[in-house]
């Protein structure tokens, strides 16, 4: 079920479905493999339109110049910082679990057939090792506690009684080793627990520190820099006198970092083409992220910048609507260059083409697996590009919103999704491929970076 125009219908070898075990390639120590270099686009004249790339050809593009990158070498992260990060090292145990003999319940700790005499003193949860019980003995014991040595069984608390002299009775029958969590249960030290590749959920958290872990080695978040470009742009107030408020300042940085990235500086640059120019050539970010200035206006520095430096153009133009006029370069051996329009939406559509599948790529996240819903209506398309409508999702129909222009975000701030709308538009009830939010997806991926 994926609608025409998507990655489904892309030629195999050209998939953008990241394979981890290749993503990981990028931080083994094995030797660079430049096979899925990106070839150099087609010299075709600047400003001409047939030069723009289609979009599924576009993402798969970023997704290919992540890949190609030169190794990047792992890192130990303490827990608190690895949610949502990925094992560059298969998480082997470093203790046997249980590390010793556990009471699974409340009771006691029996030797032998009953009745049996109890102990004075207890045995807690965290006490080092008690005294061993000889035949006829019992302690009292609480769950997680170490098992005195030659005990037989665990009575739970609800299955004795004790006798006027103190004596403890088993109201049930009991079984050799219930209730008694051997050491090595659930691994022995050394044990692959989980391998290369996983993603670090809370419950991977737990079982990292569960298994004596204090960090863990993990593929690096990609490092991302946003310059905010335009001279129109205040940062409070109301818009007044021509200026409008940057919408993009506030909204790329937690975006980028729901796609995996460190966003280690937003800057504002104006329309200032030296300020621009600086400020990429001082950049060691993976990925630098532009706003504004794609187009070719009289103050779009972007392109002359980039062909100043010398940066590969790897995508010029996109067949998507919003958002044509977005770019892909290749700025140095391991930096990449996003350049996003200055319409939010556009912005948006951008993010979602070309800085999606390089960040997910770098961060080794697996491709989302590629869903469709029916439109609840129909959508115009345009007559050879690509659109992205934001969209709700009602039971299993997509909802394309209003509100959808470049310039908006109102449709996109109540959207669970984009609905990627092939040349031509789509009919109602016809099945239309969904770009998920990070949000809208429990807020998984939000709380994940
Ligand atoms: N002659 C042509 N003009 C334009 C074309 C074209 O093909 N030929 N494409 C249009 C399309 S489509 C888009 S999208 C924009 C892209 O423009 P730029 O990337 O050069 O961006 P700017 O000109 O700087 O700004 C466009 C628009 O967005 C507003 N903007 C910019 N930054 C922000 C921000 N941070 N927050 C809110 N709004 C922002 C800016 O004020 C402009 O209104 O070009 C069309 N033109
Ligand atoms: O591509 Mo522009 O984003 O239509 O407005």
């Amino acid at each position: 079920m994926t609608a025409p125009g998507t990655r489904a219908e892309a030629p195999a070898e050209d998939s953008d479905d990241l394979d981890v075990e290749e993503a990981l390639a990028l931080v083994r120590e094995a030797k660079d493999d430049r096979a899925g270099q990106v070839p150099a686009p087609a010299p075709e004249a600047h400003g001409e339109r047939h030069k723009a790339t289609p979009w599924a050809q576009a993402r798969e593009t970023a997704a290919r110049a992540a890949r190609a990158r030169p190794r990047r070498a792992p890192v130990a992260v303490p827990l608190g910082d690895a949610l949502g990060l990925v094992l560059a090292a298969p998480l082997d145990a470093l203790t046997d679990l249980p590390s010793f003999d556990t009471s699974a319940m409340d009771g006691w700790a029996v030797a032998g057939p009953g009745p049996w005499g109890v102990r004075d003193e207890g045995v807690l949860a965290g006490q080092a090792q008690p005294e061993p019980l000889t035949d006829g003995e019992a302690v009292r014991i609480a769950t997680g506690a170490r098992i005195p040595a030659d005990t037989t069984a665990v009575l739970r608390s609800e299955h004795g009684r004790t006798d006027t002299q103190g004596r403890l009775h088993a109201t049930r029958e009991i079984v050799h080793g219930q209730d008694i969590r051997p050491r090595g249960q659930e691994c022995r030290s050394g044990d692959q627990l989980l391998p290369v590749g996983t993603r670090i959920t809370p419950a991977v958290l737990g079982l990292a520190a569960a298994a004596g872990y204090d960090t863990v080695t993990v593929v690096p978040r990609p490092r991302a820099e946003v310059l905010v470009l335009g001279d129109e742009l205040l940062a409070e107030g109301l818009p007044r006198d021509g200026l409008i408020r940057d919408a993009l300042g506030p909204m790329l940085p937690p975006w980028l970092q729901a796609l995996g990235a460190e966003v280690v500086k937003v800057r504002r640059i104006g329309d200032d083409a030296k300020a621009l120019h600086k400020a990429v050539t001082g950049s060691d970010a993976d990925l630098i992220v532009t706003t504004g200035g794609t187009a070719g206006g009289p103050v779009d520095h972007v392109h002359p910048i980039l062909e100043r430096i010398g940066a590969e153009l790897l995508v010029d133009g996109v067949k998507v609507r919003p958002g044509h006029p977005m770019l892909l370069a290749r700025t140095k051996d391991a930096q990449h260059l996003v350049g996003l329009p200055g319409n939010p939406l556009a912005a948006v559509s951008g993010l979602l083409t070309l800085a999606e599948p390089l960040l997910r790529t770098l961060a080794a996240h697996p491709a989302p697996e590629p869903y469709t819903l029916p439109l609840s209506e129909a959508v115009q398309g345009h007559p050879y590009d690509t659109r992205l409508i934001p969209v709700v999702l009602r039971g299993d129909r997509a909802v394309p919103l209003h509100y959808n222009g470049p310039a908006m975000l109102r449709g996109i701030a109540a959207a669970d999704a984009l609905a990627v709308v092939p040349p031509g538009g789509a009919r109602q009830g016809e099945e239309a491929e969904l770009l998920d939010l990070p949000w809208a997806t429990a807020g998984i991926e939000v709380c994940f970076t």
